[in-house]
């Protein structure tokens, strides 16, 4: 782990990477020097906690320049080659020189890194010469290698830095064609797909492995494949993990190796460091609610049509149905407004899925059962939002453990999915929960305009797409990130007649909305004028149509149902705007005005 990825000073830092289970670190210089205890007592502290300090960085700006800087480059030098021996470290980063470079000549920057190396070599140093992707004459790590053949020194070869290669777009491939013994250091980061200025990019946007859009399983396999034995350190510079908990961030960035580790293993056949194979979700069990009240919700769940299926036997949960839909209602909780703080998936396996959740340090879940009752397992994500596994027939098992139930629904539906939203400093860590805990994949990053601005949007979802979550970025002001269920039923617009018979208030749709829709689709007068009269939304793409509508929103929470015509593969993003203008509408409303919908004004 390098120290920088980590907020607070160098003595935390070490304490929380030996915590999460690192057993080495890379000092980044900066953090060494803000720091009051001395080299020694780092080196002391390391010692006692079980971390090697595999690497000293970074060293700037040596080859490509006149005698006179070069001169001074190795007094340079030699005060920080003073500094590892008293902190007991032989290895040193030397990035490509960004800043200081005049002079564009291989010959002259391999004779001057072979000349650095020698007084290296007589402090038992190593140099790993890295090619920082905005380096001023070497900014490709094929560049850097030929550097470092022709220096030709045992002590200097290179260091191989993911987010360099993959944000250039450089071919990882001839990684292969690189000696293992020479490549000294190797270090990891995944990033978003951006279209933006690549040193800026660099320093304020890496992630963790697992949570951008580089493909390190493929990286990491030529890296190992060139005989690479070294240690896999992560380098990531990102605003938002140097602002969270340390010792989060760290177990954090655990998983994210672990994880890594293992997809590898699997895609090398390397057995070392085997996970449990993941278990793929291949339905939702149940959403779960809970607040200190949740009435209102039982009024909205009997409005839309769902069966009330009773009550527990032990707890003060109430079960709502409507086909494969189950909906938990939980006043456990005591929380002031009602949020979505729960899913159960249905895995073949799901003793190996909560096996496989603590080998990737997720915390468990406890929840009160008798002896009689069905074993719960699950894990708690990011922000607490708790994650559960059944591998039995829910109606067999904990459904029936609800009593009193009498209603059949009125229609019957499935989840369709869950949208869960992050607040800013989840939300990464959440991408990785979802896709090493719970398996899922992720889909590329999209933005959705709302009345607040973009929202960062990115859909994870399960192999054969039965279970999908669409994430977003919750508005940094909202008191309760706002989530839903969708529904999915075979006719949407039944379900919301029948609703709207018993009273329900839907989300009011603007009518301008409808003109632009006619605009695009021009789609038939019947259809059209069914779509207005019940404020109903509509998209189109390729594979179908989908038909959906929103219920006004309780707390935290409100309901979606959703119809999907033919191969409609989408989430009716397209819509998302109208939606979050709709709600702000309501709340704006009832902000200024007490109590009420626009709907009911009118
Ligand atoms: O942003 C930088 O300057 C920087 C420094 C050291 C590294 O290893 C690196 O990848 C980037
Ligand atoms: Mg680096």
């Amino acid at each position: 782990m390098a120290t920088v990825c980590l907020s607070g000073g160098l003595v935390e830092k070490l304490h929380a990477c030996a915590s999460a289970g690192f057993d080495g670190v890379e000092i980044m210089d900066a953090d060494l020097v803000a720091a009051y205890e001395s080299p020694e007592e780092i080196r002391t502290l390391c010692e006692r906690l079980g971390l090697s300090i595999d690497m000293y960085q970074p060293f700037r700006d040596v080859e490509g320049v006149d005698e006179d800087t070069f001169a001074d480059n190795l007094r340079r030098a030699e005060a920080k080659f003073d500094v590892m021996e008293r902190l007991g470290t032989d290895l040193i980063l030397l990035c490509s020189n960004a800043g200081t470079a005049t002079i564009d000549d291989d010959d002259l920057a391999a004779d001057q890194l072979g000349r650095l190396a020698d007084l290296a070599a007589q402090r038992g140093i190593r140099i790993a010469y890295e090619a920082l992707a905005w380096g001023r004459f070497v900014d490709d790590y094929r560049h850097a290698w030929r550097i470092v053949q022709r220096a030709d020194r045992p002590n200097l070869g290179v260091c191989l830095d993911s987010f360099h290669i993959l944000s250039r777009g450089h071919d990882p491939a001839a990684i292969e064609e690189i000696p293992g013994e020479k490549i000294f250091f190797l270090q990891l980061a995944d990033a978003p797909a951006l279209d933006m200025d690549v040193l800026q990019w660099s320093r304020h946007h890496r992630l963790f492995p697992g949570e951008g859009d580089f493909d390190l399983t493929g990286f990491l396999g030529h890296v190992l494949r060139a005989g690479y034995a070294g240690p896999l350190s992560l380098e990531v510079f990102n605003d938002t993990f140097r602002q969270t908990a340390v010792f989060r961030t760290a177990a954090h960035a655990r998983r994210s190796l672990t994880w890594l580790a293992d997809r590898t293993a699997l895609a090398e056949r390397r057995d070392a460091g085997r996970l449990l194979d993941a278990q793929h979700a291949h339905g939702v069990d149940f959403v779960e609610i809970s607040g200190d009240d949740l009435h209102d919700l039982d009024q909205l769940l009997d409005q839309l049509g769902f069966a009330f299926r009773g009550r527990h036997r032990s707890k003060p949960v109430r079960l709502w149905t409507a086909g494969g839909a189950r909906i938990i209602l939980n006043e456990q909780l005591r929380l002031e407004s009602p949020r979505l703080t729960g899913f159960g998936l249905t895995v073949d396996d799901a003793a190996q899925a909560s096996r496989r959740a603590g080998s990737l340090g997720a915390d468990p879940v406890y929840r009160r059962t008798y002896r009689d009752e069905v074993e719960l397992r699950a894990v708690a994500s990011p922000d607490g939002t708790e994650v559960y596994w059944n591998d039995d027939d829910p109606e067999t098992g904990w459904v029936s453990e609800f009593e009193g139930g009498t209603a059949v629904a009125a229609f019957t539906g499935d989840i369709d999915h869950i949208n869960l939203s992050w607040a800013w400093q989840d939300f990464d860590e959440a991408v990785l929960f979802m896709r090493s805990v719970v398996a899922l994949d992720a889909e590329p990053v999209a933005e959705v305009p709302g009345p607040r601005g973009l929202v960062r949007s990115q859909v994870m979802r399960s192999p054969d797409r039965v279970v999908r979550l669409p994430m977003n970025l919750a508005p940094p002001t909202a008191p309760v990130p706002h989530r839903h269920i969708a529904v999915r039923v075979e006719d949407a617009v039944a379900v919301a007649r029948a609703a709207h018979a018993k009273g329900l208030g839907f989300l009011p749709v603007p009518h301008n909305y409808y003109d632009d829709l006619q605009a695009r689709f021009a789609l038939d007068a019947d259809l059209f004028e069914t779509l207005q009269s019940l404020d109903l939304l509509y998209d189109r793409d390729a594979g179908g149509e989908f038909i959906h509508f929103y219920t006004p929103t309780h707390g935290g929470v409100f309901l979606e149902i959703v119809e999907r015509r033919g191969g409609y593969d989408g989430y009716g993003a397209p819509n998302a705007p109208v939606r979050l203008s709709a709600q702000r509408q309501v709340s704006t409303w009832t902000d200024a005005h007490g109590s009420g919908t626009p709907a009911e004004r009118t």
